[in-house]
């Protein structure tokens, strides 16, 4: 089969346009999919502005920034994903508007071979899969965040998936130049099955009064030598995604562990969303 060489990314948030921009940057023709023109031109800004960044830390020459973006296009109408031989979907974490728009996907797609690729964090894949006509080609692809920084790829096949989407979606990992590993189709995966209790139980210490956002995060910065602490990382994820998934990993186990704290849900209903909307745990500019 033909290598990846057309490749559609929709929802140009804060994964799709990392999505969108770490394949331009390998070489991939990549056209973005928005749902108005006023978030195509937040997701471009979003886009270049990660580019220049790269730039700045020496990641990448001016030359090539300049030809990722010659090689980036975008849309606020999915049909002009009609060529695509594999799209990427990054939409909000919510089960609607994903089933949405990978049904409005598997329409507008020509090619009856193209795969499907949802980047959800924690929703079941078959369940989007048995919403389209092509289960066999609907796979999970799960980045990580920052993705032009973090080198790992959760692919999940769906019971339905056939071994070769997971062979074709393994290709295009290794061409983005991450590194894949496969997990079961459970919510959550491997990486936020560990990582989400974690994050949830700094909240309920907050919450308790028993220590400040700070401290717990200088803690595990100093402590445990991780990049950033756990509240700061809520902030970096978005507090409503966090919450999102959490309440999709607590529906599918019923684990206390799982269930968002009350905080986080009164948070995201103050539009504290994290950095996104300036505020979370911490306040940011800009
Ligand atoms: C919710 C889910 O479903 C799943 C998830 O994604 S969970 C979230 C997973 N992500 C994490 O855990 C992130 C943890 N945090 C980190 O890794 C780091 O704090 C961070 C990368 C976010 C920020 O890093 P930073 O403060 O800028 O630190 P810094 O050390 O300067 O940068 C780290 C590296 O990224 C590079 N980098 C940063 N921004 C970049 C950009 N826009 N383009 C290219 N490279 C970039 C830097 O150059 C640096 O590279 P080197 O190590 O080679 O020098
Ligand atoms: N944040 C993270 O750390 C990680 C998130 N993920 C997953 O990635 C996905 C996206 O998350 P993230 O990027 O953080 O979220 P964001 O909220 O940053 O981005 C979601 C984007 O989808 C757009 N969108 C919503 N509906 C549609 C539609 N019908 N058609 C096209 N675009 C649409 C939104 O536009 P608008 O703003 O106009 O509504 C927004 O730009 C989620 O499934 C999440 O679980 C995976 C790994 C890490």
């Amino acid at each position: 089969m033909d290598p990846v060489t057309r490749l559609g990314v929709v929802g140009c948030g804060l994964m799709g346009s990392g999505i969108a921009e770490v394949a331009a940057r390998h070489g991939i023709d990549v056209r973005v999919a928005e749902a108005t023109p006023d978030a195509v031109e937040a997701g471009r800004r979003r886009l270049t502005a990660s580019l220049d960044e790269g730039v700045r830390r020496g990641k990448l020459g001016e030359e090539q920034r300049d030809q990722a973006l010659a090689r980036l296009s975008f849309s606020h109408d999915l049909s002009d994903l009609a060529d695509r031989q594999f799209v990427i979907e990054a939409v909000a974490e919510n089960r609607d508007i994903k089933t949405d728009v990978l049904r409005a996907l598997d329409k507008v797609v020509e090619d009856p071979a193209a795969i499907l690729a949802t980047n959800t964090s924690s929703i079941p894949i078959v369940d989007l899969a048995v919403a389209t006509e092509r289960p066999a080609q609907l796979i999970g692809m799960h980045f990580f965040n920052p993705v032009p920084v973090q080198q790992l790829v959760e692919v999940i096949p769906a019971l339905t998936t056939s071994q070769e989407t997971v062979q074709r979606t393994r290709d295009v990992v290794q061409r983005l130049g991450k590194q894949a590993i496969q997990a079961a189709d459970r919510s959550g995966f491997v990486v936020n099955a560990l990582l989400v209790p974690y994050l949830l139980s700094a909240v309920r210490m907050v919450e308790s009064g028993s220590a400040r956002p700070d401290d717990i995060d200088r803690g595990m910065e100093l402590g445990c030598a991780h990049p950033m602490g756990p509240l700061r990382l809520l902030d970096l994820i978005g507090l409503d995604t966090a919450q999102a998934v959490a309440e999709s990993m607590y529906e599918e186990f019923k684990e206390p562990l799982y269930a968002p704290p009350a905080l986080l849900r009164r948070m995201v209903a103050a539009g504290h969303l994290g950095r996104k909307s300036g505020r979370g745990f911490y306040t940011y500019d800009g």
